[in-house]
């Protein structure tokens, strides 16, 4: 039986530049509950990926995206990140368009996370090579400017 595809967004705050990634922690089933995820979910029969991602992100996070380049896995010969037996994900680089990102019940707790936190969460373990990825192309946050340098 072929892999059941999953598709998922690095969700950052500029396409261009990015800063920020969003990351998600699950709810369901048990065993994965708590742990933080790129958001997205299957594709279903006969569904193109890149709808199917536009699908998963509205119904679970309640926002519209510009999809940007796919975050292309390392190994040549794979279509995807493989997960678990069985699952193999594709991602694409995404911004949000349209809304403000919701939890809805696919999640208990949204993150925006930058390269110095990204780290700091309990990813799926299939997740960490694609963490690992994003953290490669995050821009460092600017710092503020020093105190007294405002409208100078
Ligand atoms: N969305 C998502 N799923 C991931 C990631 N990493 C990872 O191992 N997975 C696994 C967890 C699940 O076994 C599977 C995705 O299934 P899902 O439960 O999110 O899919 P879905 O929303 O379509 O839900 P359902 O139809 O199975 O109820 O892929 C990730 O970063 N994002």
């Amino acid at each position: 039986m072929p892999d059941q595809l999953v598709v998922a967004a690095v969700l950052v705050d500029d396409l261009v530049r990015p800063t920020r990634a969003l990351a998600a922690r699950r709810t369901r089933p048990p065993e994965l509950a708590g742990r933080w995820e790129l958001p997205g979910g299957k594709v279903e029969p006969g569904e193109d990926p890149v709808d199917a991602l536009r699908r998963e992100l509205a119904e679970e996070l309640a926002v519209e995206v510009e999809v940007g380049e796919e975050l292309v896995s390392p190994g040549e010969a794979l279509v995807g990140w493989p997960l678990t037996a069985g699952l193999v994900m594709r991602v694409w680089w995404c911004a949000i368009s349209s809304g403000e990102a919701h939890v809805g019940e696919a999640h208990d707790a949204l993150a925006w996370v930058d390269a110095s936190s990204i780290n700091d969460l309990a990813w799926l373990t299939p997740d960490l090579p694609l963490v690992d990825a994003v953290v490669a192309r995050l821009a460092p946050v600017a710092p503020p400017p020093p105190p007294g340098t405002l409208g100078s």
